[in-house]
């Protein structure tokens, strides 16, 4: 998977940070480079536009000072209000050298352009109320709003909301993107992300989900050699033809439903095997040219379905475990290497309560289980159990209706048996899942999704 921009929590920044001083950087330095490079960014989309900066008594407010002099020095009318006093060496330092006078917080007027510098990483409570509602407020009657590294209000590290936070045009995250950058609730607050380099060095551990890179089938290719998946049926035939038909456009060579009702429907290039009984389930699954099982979607949760997923378990071949196979099976039962796709039910059903951010939840469970987890929603984690993570969010919340988890896991399925990677298809399915859907434009039905499929994965050919 290409790794995307590195998510560091609070922790890890200020590791990350004091690494870098030891290193001889300058403490003071590196505020300004950070304070420059957000001041660059809001120069160059708002020009002369009048500003007014809030800043906070730690280091997020240094920044803001940093910013005030660099757009002040470039001929911006900036006005500066102040909440406590500035706290920290470097922020003192930003302060002294801002000649401007700093007005009080609850008594600044409002400007076009508003920067929200009062907290960043050091958060460790909610804003008091009155001057959230101030923060609010100001932001409200600004055309054009920055939070600089984090909406203050949002909690770093896991995207909680602890006071009042109003909606920003754009965040400028400094040296790595946050968990709260990408994850619901606080990702909502933002329109725009940026991430601005000041020379922390990349973790390799999480990151954001990057849009993947993926081959085109060479001349010596055949159906078999690009993947045959096997798509397991049960009580609810649509689940398993949506999967199946997604299979079939994920670039996989050839799709089989073992289907528990014999009907053959869906697209006629979709093989269909009469696998009612658990017997010819497992005839058809003794193929060592399946590259990958897909079980979970319609299959039911009754005695019959249970013993159709053990026939599934013991088949010895890849496989994406979603929907009532999730329900059904045991945290022991989970085959190493296996792909699980859980929304937030089906992961709390099967995990238990995790705690930490839903990255430290998906790491936890994929540790504990071996197992790859795409951990679904607005915001999707996957994790692997060697803990590297993904981060996907953003994700068209059209996205919200039936069958297109069906479509998901088809997709894993399709990438895994072309990849045999199990963390890599799991990045290339969230990503095609979620490009096809932002091509399918607005109330799409899950179906739609397979029509936008093959466009998705020519871009990224
Ligand atoms: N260390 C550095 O030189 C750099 C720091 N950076 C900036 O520094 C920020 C982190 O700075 P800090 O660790 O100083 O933290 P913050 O500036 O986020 O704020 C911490 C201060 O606010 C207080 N505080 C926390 N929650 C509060 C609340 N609800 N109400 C009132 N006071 C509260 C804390 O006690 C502390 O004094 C980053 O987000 C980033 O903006 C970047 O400029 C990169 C360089
Ligand atoms: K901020």
């Amino acid at each position: 998977m290409t790794a995307g921009t590195p998510i560091l929590t609070a922790a890890q920044m200020r590791d990350a940070e004091q690494a870098l001083f030891d290193a001889g950087v300058d403490d003071y330095g590196l505020m300004e480079k950070a304070g420059a490079a957000a001041a660059e960014i809001i120069w160059r989309a708002g020009g002369h536009r009048d500003t007014l900066l809030l800043c906070g008594p730690g280091n997020n407010g240094g920044d803001g000072f940093v910013i005030a002099r660099l757009l002040r020095g470039r001929g911006v009318p900036v006005r500066v209000a102040a909440l406590g006093t500035s706290g920290t060496v470097s922020s003192r330092r930003a302060l002294a050298a801002w000649d401007g006078p700093v007005e009080d917080l609850a008594t600044a007027a409002p400007a076009t352009q508003l920067v929200d510098a009062l907290f960043g990483t050091g958060l460790s409570r909610g804003l008091d109320p009155a001057v959230a509602a101030r923060l609010c407020e100001l932001t409200g009657a600004a055309s054009r709003s920055y939070a600089i590294d984090l909406p203050s209000g949002v909690e770093t590290d896991s995207g909680a909301l602890l006071s009042a936070v109003p909606h920003f045009g754009v965040c400028i995250a400094l040296g790595a993107l946050k968990p709260a950058h990408l994850l619901y609730p606080a990702a909502d607050y933002v329109a725009r992300l940026v991430c601005a380099d000041i020379g922390i060095p990349a973790s390799d551990r999480v990151h954001r989900l990057m849009p993947p890179r993926l081959r085109a089938p060479g001349a010596a290719d055949h159906k078999y050699a690009r993947g045959l998946v096997a798509v397991v049926g049960g009580a609810m035939t649509g689940a398993s033809l949506l999967a199946a038909q997604a299979a079939a456009r994920s670039g996989a060579g050839m799709v089989r439903r073992l289907a528990a009702d014999g009907l053959r429907h869906g697209a006629d290039a979709i093989v269909t095997q009469d696998a009612g009984t658990v017997e010819a389930l497992g005839c058809s699954l003794d193929d060592g040219r399946l590259a990958s099982v897909l079980v979970g979607p319609g299959l039911g949760r009754d005695a019959v379905a249970r013993a159709r997923l053990d026939m599934v378990l013991g088949c010895g071949h890849r496989l994406v475990l979603d929907a009532d196979a999730l329900t059904l099976i045991g945290i022991e039962e989970i085959p190493d290497g296996a792909i699980l796709t859980p929304h937030e039910g089906e992961f709390v059903r099967l995990f238990g309560d995790l705690p930490g951010s839903k990255i430290d939840r998906a790491r936890a469970a994929a540790a504990r289980s071996g197992a790859v987890i795409i951990y679904k929603g607005a915001d999707s984690v996957i994790a692997a159990p060697d803990g590297r993570v993904a981060v996907a969010s953003g994700a068209s919340h059209w996205l919200s209706t039936a069958g297109t988890g069906d479509v998901l896991a088809g997709l894993v399925a399709g990438r895994l048996a072309v990849t045999g990677d199990a963390f890599a298809a799991a990045g290339e399915a969230v990503w095609l899942h979620g490009d096809a859907a932002r091509r399918a434009g607005a109330a799409f039905i899950a179906d739609d999704l397979l029509a936008t499929l093959p466009a998705a994965i020519a871009a990224r050919l």
